[in-house]
């Protein structure tokens, strides 16, 4: 076995004087330096594969919303959630080694502290986005893969949360946890016609324009589209732009959920009218933002903040409506990034729990599974529903007293099939608040009038060396540098409703500073002052 590892990783030497971290999304960065690393996360995948009895193991090569020569790679766990954090220790160092005869001792060392046999099968499903250097990278990681002996499926391209979906179809298969059929087909008819069921009648209103980010996204919608009701048959009338996926260098360029919610703006290209809903998703459809021109041409975002509050105030009233109120509690999880406006908005109005969690997908979903029914959303886009087994037996035992018990019921029951619960998943999250947005006879300016967003701005700031800036408080306030938390807490007194907060980020060699007021004037303001204590910090 040593010698077909030691081979493999020869083929793709590690360049010299590069770091790699497995960070919050994984490894990412320019696709150039990432070969070495594509072959390694084959071992690692292999070996984690093992290490769960042979279990299906994702690999994805993707770099989501990052611009077109940059690639990546993400390991997926048996069930469809992100890599146990230990692995992501594992994977980081296995990156690092520097030569092939110490990849191979690393190997067998790691077989040895986890007490894996290496005679088990492995068992690898591989997919990637529409990258241009993704059939380079998917060479080497096959080059991994076969120097581990491990079995692979390649499926091609999927979006991400396609491959966490087949990931949990493959492990669940014939189980009573089944999730569905381990196919893409299988993933199509399972949200088609859960979409449908879901809809139960309600025809949705108007059109929805979907912006692709000319990414996976684009062509499996198109495909998705094929298996959802027609526009005749009361179903949604879809159009897909920025789906040239012919083009990877125009990948994320001036589109995408990204472009628009950091600029605020929508897409240059767009062209629809007032009150036609739009959305876009990131490169690899994990990710999406809601936006309209209101009736005085003005834009309007709703984002993951606002899909969370629609999402958890309709599933509130199915609840209750079901009459399962005494038996399900809903709660909401948030980062800092969430709208102030959003998070009151939640407790006061929708009088659910809100919980606080540091940025990144990991954390907002292991908070989720603590509560009946979780809904988490990052601002940004990305987030689900999770409803614990206890919840989903209940749901699924629960008899209606009345036939309006029962028609909450249904709709409540087709809507947890609509959800993709191993991953935030765009093209699932889109159709779900289709759903909602149905069900509620709602249009765009509806959603947006529940309640109104504090102005914003969130900024880089980029320093010497980022790690110094550490947090607490779900990254809500800085411990280090000592006495720069105070200095920003000055700044935030001086405006009104003012809150800002500053951490180094996990994917960027950056520190982002967040400020949001009552005023964008006194946003953009607070923003600077802060921007300029976290230069002012990270440069002495
Ligand atoms: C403010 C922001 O949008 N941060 C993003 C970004 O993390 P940073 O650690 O802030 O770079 O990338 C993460 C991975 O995609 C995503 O989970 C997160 O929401
Ligand atoms: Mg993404």
């Amino acid at each position: 076995m040593s010698d077909a590892i030691i081979e493999a990783t020869k083929k793709h030497p590690a360049p010299e004087g590069l770091l790699y971290t497995y960070g919050t999304a994984g490894f990412r960065t320019k696709a150039e330096v990432l070969d070495s690393v594509l072959t390694r996360v084959g071992l690692i995948a292999a070996l984690r594969s093992r290490a769960l009895k042979g279990k299906w193991i994702g690999v994805m090569i993707t770099a989501s919303h990052n611009p077109p020569e940059d690639n990546g790679v993400k390991l997926v766990e048996p069930l469809g959630n992100m890599l146990k954090e230990e692995w992501e220790v594992l994977s980081t160092t296995m990156a690092n080694k520097a030569t092939p005869e110490e990849v191979a001792q690393y190997y067998n060392e790691i077989a040895t502290k986890y007490k894996i046999d290496l005679k088990e099968p492995a068992r690898v499903v591989v997919a990637r986005d529409t990258r241009a250097s993704g059939a380079r990278l998917l060479g080497c990681l096959l080059d991994g893969l076969k120097g581990a002996n491990a079995e692979h499926k390649d499926f091609g391209f999927l979006t991400t949360p396609q491959l966490h979906y087949v990931v949990r179809c493959l492990n669940t298969e014939g189980t009573s946890e089944a999730y569905g059929e381990p196919t893409e087909k299988g993933y199509y008819e399972k949200f088609g016609a859960a979409f449908k069921n879901a809809l139960k009648g309600k025809k949705p209103q108007g059109s929805l324009t979907v912006d692709g980010a000319n990414g996976v996204g684009g062509p499996k919608l198109k495909e998705l589209i094929k298996y959802l009701p027609t526009k005749e048959e009361g179903g949604l009338d879809i159009h897909v732009v920025n789906d040239n996926v012919i083009k990877p260098e125009s990948l994320n360029v001036d589109c995408g959920a990204d472009y628009v919610k950091t600029n605020q703006r929508a897409p240059p290209s767009s062209k629809v009218g007032p009150l036609d809903r739009c959305c876009s998703l990131d490169g690899d459809a994990d990710r999406v933002v809601y936006y309209f021109k209101d009736e005085g041409g003005v834009f309007r975002l709703l984002d993951g903040d606002r899909i969370a509050t629609l999402v958890a105030s309709f599933l509130g009233k199915l609840v209750e409506q079901s009459g399962l109120a005494a038996k399900i509690k809903i709660g909401v999880v948030q980062t800092a990034y969430a709208n102030g406006a959003a998070t009151k908005y939640v407790q006061e109005n929708l009088k659910l729990r809100v919980d606080c969690t540091p940025t990144g997908v990991k954390y907002l979903h292991h908070a989720a599974e603590t509560h009946d029914i979780g809904v988490y959303f990052e601002a940004n886009g990305h987030g689900t529903v999770i409803f614990s087994r206890s919840t989903t037996d209940t749901i699924a035992e629960h008899e209606p007293r009345n036939p309006g018990q029962k028609e909450a019921l249904d709709v409540l029951r087709s809507t947890i099939e609509l959800i993709n619960q191993a991953v935030g998943d765009a093209l699932s999250d889109l159709l779900l608040v289709e759903v909602v947005l149905a069900h509620k006879s709602w249009g765009p300016q509806e959603w947006l009038s529940t309640y109104t967003d504090l102005p914003n701005k969130l900024s880089k700031v980029i320093v010497g060396d980022r790690r110094i800036f550490q947090t607490t408080d779900a990254e809500r306030r800085l411990v280090k540098p000592e006495g720069v938390q105070k200095k920003i807490d000055q700044e935030v007194q001086k405006v009104h409703q003012g809150r800002s907060f500053a951490r180094a980020s996990g994917t960027e060699d950056a520190v982002r500073v967040y400020a949001e007021a009552l005023t964008k004037a006194e946003a953009d303001d607070l923003a600077r002052k802060v921007s300029d204590i976290v230069k002012a910090a990270g440069s002495m």
